[in-house]
């Protein structure tokens, strides 16, 4: 036999442990190193009366032995004291054995309300509220085992106590859903059905039997489900007299009855009685069978033997041919979708993706994944044939995107989803799904392929790689080139779920517990959408046109509110990237690049303050500067200092000065003001600038399709408009 299983260092709460099965857990974890608490009201079976005693001689037995062992006389409906208990004694809480129980045997039309209730309450609730008061402290700790205690009179009924029965059988139920719920934080919940001669089992056996189902035959399971190295979670367990077993369901192969969209006769049921209690060729299911119903819901009864005939998974896949989805969209959908990655009216260049009447409004090439997203959507209502998804397990794994031509702005786009593998990845199940997007001329516009990650629903026996998945690729080895840092608003999920992606993973708590995560977690596809934007900002002057593919792998989840910093190096016509989390410096996004089209100038614009040679608005400032002096007509008509960035290539190129302010007016130089603040900032790109002042562009249009930006005292650009029309006819 290999080592002793030890509990030293851990904190066991056995409630019910001043007598019988409670009791031989208490000693046995105490021998093996555990600190317990040591549970006891000390009440009859009934559930009247309370003492102290049991509690005290089990802790006396305990300490004469050196083991380590306080008293707690709390009724179980005070779960938040048991565990109170633990903390104040030995700092923590590591095992949960729930055991206590009372018992008020009836027949049927006998039990009160309060025999029902009183049952209820010490067992389920019970149950319940010890193990609510320590699960924050276990998932805290990223550690817990939770013992139930069910019975077979629950598993099969036992007359006379129908109470208790339900009682248990909720216990069952409470148990294989902790066990689920607890899986990220390696909290284990297993069920006992116990046989043993106890103060309940004494009132439904004879003494001689009682006598020799001895609680000490019981506690070896226990004590080894309650051990670090116990390998199950969610399993029942019958047991007694030194005979251990689990227990589980079988679900019969059954009859699909339903043609087509017909309902189903109760005759029918009954002629076809023996073929859906038939056994022959079951399985024993540890999860409901919704997503196999689904996928019957688009079969019809012809086609049903199919489902249920044994095919390969590869077979199931490449059967799964969903229709064509047809997506719809214009400038809003790419607007919002805009807004969902982060484009903000701060950023100098945010008119041309949330502005639909900006000359060159152009929908973000990261867009090309929203159609493919929604035809995801539809065409997995049903699940994928013979691969079961529990959906609280999905995560986004990888994506790629190819852009055959620039996003059009608005449309009626078509794609066909396939599944193309499913990959054994160990911890979990990588699904690949490829996406063609064609538009309405049925012209290829896009290609995804989604990686979707499935934890836990690996070591499946299957493959591990595929011919057809799109690769990441390492960035080189020196510093990145460049770095772009953008932190998200704790509202981006909520945001960007408006684009199609409803997962609950991104803004429902409970359900983003359920998959492990303390807090909703952002969409992989919208950091994606931002780190894209980073590169297409620094090495493509934000022309969308230049955009061909991108690859990457979401390898650590990113929370609303984070700061994300994309790192970039440039090779070729290839930007790697990598994108981390700067609150906590988890690479967020790795193995990344983005393909920029052949022949892309890609070089990264250093424009800064002062670097002005080519600027053509130079030239005009200094005319202005030489004719305003000289004008008083004109330095009568305004008293306000106007400051001018002059951009290019979208970064501010240089900026100059017009003073009409005393003593200084009519002084128009290069920099900031010399005396006082702007009372108003004008934004303008250097050729715009041209076309203002030779008039081909008119102040008002300029303004209003975002070519000009103005802030501050705004109604002063108009007298300066007055201005500038009086010096231009010079110009
Ligand atoms: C039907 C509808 C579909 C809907 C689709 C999407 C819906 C969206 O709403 C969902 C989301 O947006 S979720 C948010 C974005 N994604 C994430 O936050 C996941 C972050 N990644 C992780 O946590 C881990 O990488 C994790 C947990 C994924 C893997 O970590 P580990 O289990 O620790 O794996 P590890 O030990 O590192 O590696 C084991 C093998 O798996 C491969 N692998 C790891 N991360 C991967 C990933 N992200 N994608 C693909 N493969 C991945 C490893 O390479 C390794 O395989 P191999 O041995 O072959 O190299």
């Amino acid at each position: 036999m290999a080592g002793q299983l030890r509990f030293d260092g851990r904190v066991a709460l056995v409630t019910g442990a001043g007598n019988g099965l409670g009791k031989a857990y208490a000693l046995a974890l105490a021998e093996r190193g555990a600190a317990v608490v040591v549970n006891d009201l000390g009440g009859d079976i009934k559930g009247g009366g309370k003492s102290s005693k049991a509690a005290d001689t089990v802790v006396s037995e305990i300490r004469s032995k050196g083991g380590k062992a306080v008293a707690n006389y709390d009724s179980v409906e005070e779960g938040e004291k048991l565990v109170q208990t633990a903390l104040e004694n030995f700092g923590r809480i590591d095992i949960v054995i729930n055991n206590a129980g009372i018992l008020r045997d009836k027949s049927f039309p006998r039990i009160s309300d309060d025999d029902w209730d009183i049952i209820q309450r010490v067992h389920l609730r019970g149950s319940f509220l010890v193990t609510r008061a320590a699960w924050p402290h276990l998932r805290k700790q990223n550690y817990g085992r939770i013992i139930m205690t069910s019975s077979t009179s629950g598993l099969y009924g036992n007359f006379g106590q129908a109470n208790y029965a339900a009682a248990k059988m909720g216990l069952l139920g409470l148990s294989n859903t902790l066990s689920k719920e607890g899986e990220k934080n390696n909290i284990i919940c297993n069920t006992i059905a116990p046989v043993a001669g106890s103060r309940l089992t004494q009132t439904v056996m004879p003494q001689e039997l009682v006598d020799a189902l001895k609680p000490e035959y019981v506690a070896p399971l226990v004590v080894y489900l309650c051990h670090e190295s116990c390998p199950v979670s969610g399993k029942l367990f019958e047991l007694g007299a030194g005979w251990f077993s689990q227990t589980r369901f079988e679900r019969a192969k059954g009859a699909l009855l339903r043609e087509g969209n017909d309902f189903v006769k109760p005759e029918e049921v009954r002629d076809n009685w023996e073929k859906i209690t038939d056994f022959t060729n079951s399985d024993k299911p540890t999860t409901g069978n919704t997503e196999f119903l689904a996928t019957l819901l688009s079969s019809s009864k012809e086609e049903a033997p199919k489902q249920t005939e044994k095919r390969s998974l590869k077979e199931n896949i490449q059967s799964f041919q969903p229709p064509p989805v047809t997506f719809k969209y214009t400038e809003r959908e790419a607007i919002l979708y805009a807004l969902g990655v982060g484009v903000s009216t701060q950023q100098p260049d945010y008119l041309k993706f949330l502005f639909e009447l900006s000359e060159d409004f152009s929908v973000l090439p990261t867009f090309g994944v929203i159609p493919a997203f929604d035809t995801m959507m539809n065409s997995l209502h049903s699940g994928i044939p013979g691969f079961p998804i529990d959906p609280t397990r999905i995560l986004h794994g990888e994506q790629y995107l190819e852009l055959y031509k620039p996003f059009p702005k608005s449309g009626a786009l078509k794609s066909t989803l396939r599944v193309v593998d499913i990959l054994d990845k160990g911890s979990g199940a990588l699904i690949l799904y490829n996406v063609q997007t064609v538009d309405e001329k049925n012209e290829p516009v896009a290609f995804n392929q989604f990686g979707t990650f499935v934890t836990k629903a690996g070591n499946f026996g299957g493959p591990k790689s595929s011919p057809e998945a799109r690769l990441t690729a390492d960035p080189p080895s020196r510093p990145p080139d460049a770095t772009m840092s953008e932190k998200t608003s704790v509202d981006q999920a909520a945001l960007y779920r408006l684009s199609g992606d409803r997962n609950p993973l991104h803004i429902d708590p409970s359900f983003a517990a359920m998959g492990g995560f303390a807090q909703p977690i952002l969409h992989g596809l919208c950091s994606f959408g931002f780190a894209v934007r980073h590169v297409m900002k620094t090495f493509a002057d934000n022309d969308m046109t230049k955009f061909k593919a991108v690859k990457v792998r979401f390898s650590k989840p990113v929370l609303p509110g984070q700061t994300l910093q994309t790192e970039m190096w440039k090779e070729a016509n290839r930007i790697f990237f990598r994108t981390k989390v700067v609150e906590n410096g988890n690479v967020c996004i790795s193995g990344a690049y983005v393909d920029l089209k052949e022949g892309s100038n890609t070089s990264q614009k250093t424009v800064t303050k002062g670097n002005n040679d080519s600027l053509q608005s130079d030239a005009i400032f200094e005319e202005m500067a030489r004719q305003i002096k000289s004008r008083s007509d004109l330095t009568a008509k305004i008293s306000a200092i106007f400051f001018w960035n002059i951009t290019k290539n979208g970064k501010v190129a240089n900026t100059w000065t017009i003073d009409m302010k005393s003593p200084k007016a009519g002084e128009v130089y290069q920099g900031q003001p010399r005396t006082g603040k702007a009372d108003c900032t004008i934004t303008i790109a250097d050729e715009n600038f041209m076309s203002l002042v030779t008039g081909k562009l008119a102040p008002q249009q300029a303004f209003l399709s975002g070519k000009l930006k103005l802030s501050g005292n705004i109604m002063l650009a108009q007298k300066l408009g007055e201005i500038l029309n009086a010096v231009q006819a010079k110009l």
